[in-house]
């Protein structure tokens, strides 16, 4: 049977039960169906399930389900077995189920081993049950029914609601989960510092499991010396982390600096010490905040967008929990993963492995920002040579008001003679193969941040602008008056046609050939829309002139 579950974890665990022999084959309704195989139950497991035949199908049947949310970062759900007796069975992080569970010297094992699972790297889950009386039940049903039907603060009712009966737990034992990295996620994070961008992680895992990970995947290097602020409870502890950690990096200038921060202590952070916490961060190598909420994944971006030097940020999630933050950032990433669709369902770029990331960036993040660049600069280039000999005509004719151009010429200039190339160029054009790029990370470098969009770029193109505008039209002006074949006729009426055309025809091949020149590329097809600009405008002129003749 193969499972489908919105949780990793929760697959793992349904998988490992059928492997035990107790398969959950579906469910009927309500009815919950689960198929016991007795030959493979172990012994003591069998013990507690009495005498049963050697293959038996259970129903549980919900009652109800508590839904996970990152902030309560549990789940219940409420079954009646097959006895008719209720429980409520209870899952999640352990600093969330510990607490409301009833004193047994069981906590103290469980929280030594869920410590022991997490510096393994792994996903840890406690899990707890209580049974309910009829009674109670139906009172949490009516309290819960009343609050979801309320018109005022519904969502603080409803919890209320389930607090309250997710009390006095029994605890059952913990779960760990090997949440094993995706493929490549090393080598990806490699390049993207190579490329100069900045790695935060953030995530809803506990400090040691998010640790280990961070380790394994290489976010924090190995030299980095590593600054922990973790369960602080008052400003004063954070505000002495910070200056400790100043003072450290002060004095330690050459050694990089990774911090790892979890949720509590970041709310602190963020409400108290504001403006250090970011500054003191933005100066660490590698940043670690674990143990966040959706909420607060969001407030780090919105922080990370104050810094004095206004970053790009791009935030990548996979899951519900990093909804928030993607929307928050600059750029959005999401990944469809095992967690579900809804990250990329609101992402700007949407993909299917972390690893994809490296090209989306490094490769056609390099060349579209190169072909956006010259399409813009481009043409206001175009335009401008076009209208710059407008401009010179207009004062050497008196302000006239003439235009120098035929009608035709003024219409087709922008959508037939000069708009093909630039159109091909920013669709295929490649400043570097592929292979190049991913090869060096540092190439990245040269298009980051809009680079390309530099003032020194715009005028340098504008000035060129100018110049061949210039030349075009005073060169065309010294042949007119000078050349005696054409000054025979004057002053005849064609003259002045022949002037605009000579003028247009130079515009257009001046123009394509710089495009020709800009592309470092080249593809046939490219040289082609070119070269057949220059050819429309020349047959265009020809058929033209047949027709008002
Ligand atoms: N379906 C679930 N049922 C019960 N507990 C869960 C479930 N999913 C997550 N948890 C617990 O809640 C914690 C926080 O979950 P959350 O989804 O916010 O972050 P995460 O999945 O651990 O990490 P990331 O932010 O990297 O996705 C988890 O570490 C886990 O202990
Ligand atoms: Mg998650």
């Amino acid at each position: 049977m193969d499972y489908q579950a919105s949780s990793p974890d929760e697959k793992a665990l349904v998988e490992a039960c059928a492997r035990m022999g107790l398969v959950y084959i579906g469910e009927d309704g309500d009815q919950m169906q689960l198929k016991v195989r007795r030959s493979c139950v172990r012994a003591n497991v069998r013990s507690r399930l009495g005498e049963i035949p050697d293959e038996e199908l259970i129903q549980y049947e919900r009652l109800a389900v508590l839904e996970f949310t990152s902030d309560r970062k549990r789940m219940s759900i409420i079954v009646r077995d097959t006895h008719g007796q209720i429980w409520l069975y209870t899952k999640g992080a352990e600093s969330h189920v510990l607490p409301l569970c009833a004193h047994s010297p069981l906590i103290e094992t469980t929280q030594r081993h869920i410590n022991e699972f997490a510096k393994l790297g792994l996903r840890t889950l406690a899990v707890a049950r209580r049974r309910l009386t009829e009674q109670q039940f139906r009172t949490f049903s009516d309290e819960l029914i009343e609050a979801g039907s309320s018109l005022v603060d519904r969502a603080e009712r409803v919890e209320e609601c389930q607090r309250r009966v997710e009390t006095e737990l029994e605890l059952l034992g913990a779960t760990a989960v090997e949440d094993a990295l995706q493929d490549d996620v090393q080598s990806t994070l490699q390049a993207l510092g190579q490329a100069g961008i900045r790695v935060w992680v953030l995530t809803g895992d506990k400090v040691e499991t998010a640790l280990n990970i961070a380790l394994s995947c290489g976010h924090i290097p190995d030299g980095a010396a590593r600054y922990f602020i973790t369960d602080c409870h008052t400003s004063e502890q954070v505000q002495q982390h910070l200056d400790t950690l100043s003072l450290e990096m002060f004095r330690q200038r050459d050694v990089p600096f990774s911090m790892l921060i979890d949720g509590a202590s970041l709310t602190i952070a963020l409400d108290a010490h504001r403006e250090q916490f970011r500054d003191v961060s933005v100066r660490c190598q590698a940043v670690l905040c674990c143990r966040l909420s959706p909420l607060q994944k969001c407030e780090v971006v919105q922080l990370m967008k104050t810094v004095d030097s206004a970053p790009v940020t791009a935030a990548i999630g996979d899951g519900a929990n990093d909804v928030s933050m993607i929307q928050e950032a600059h750029v959005g990433l999401g990944i469809v993963g095992r967690e579900g669709r809804q990250a990329a369902r609101c992402a700007d770029y949407a993909f299917a492995k972390f690893c994809m990331l490296k090209k989306l960036l490094l490769v056609h993040g390099h060349y579209f920002s190169t072909r956006l660049a010259v399409l813009v600069l481009y043409f206001f280039y175009k335009n401008l040579v076009f209208m710059g000999i407008q401009l010179y005509f207009q004062i050497h004719s008196l302000f006239s008001n003439q235009s120098v151009y035929d009608s035709v010429f003024l219409t087709l200039y922008n959508v037939v003679y000069t708009a093909i190339p630039v159109l091909v160029l920013a669709l295929t054009e490649k400043p570097y193969q592929e292979q190049t790029l991913l090869k060096n990370p540092s190439l990245y470098q040269k298009v980051a941040g809009n680079k390309q969009y530099a003032w020194k770029y715009f005028i340098g193109w504008m000035v060129l602008g100018i110049y061949h505008f210039s030349v075009i039209y005073f060169f065309t002006y010294a042949v007119w008056i000078e050349n005696p074949a054409i000054y025979a006729h004057w002053p005849a009426t064609v003259s002045f046609a022949c002037y605009g055309t000579i003028l247009i025809h130079n515009v257009v091949v001046l123009v394509n050939l710089k495009l020709l020149i800009e592309s470092i590329y080249k593809s046939y097809v490219f040289i082609a829309t070119v070269l057949l600009s220059i050819f429309a405008f020349m047959g265009s002129t020809f058929v033209y002139n047949l027709l008002n003749m």
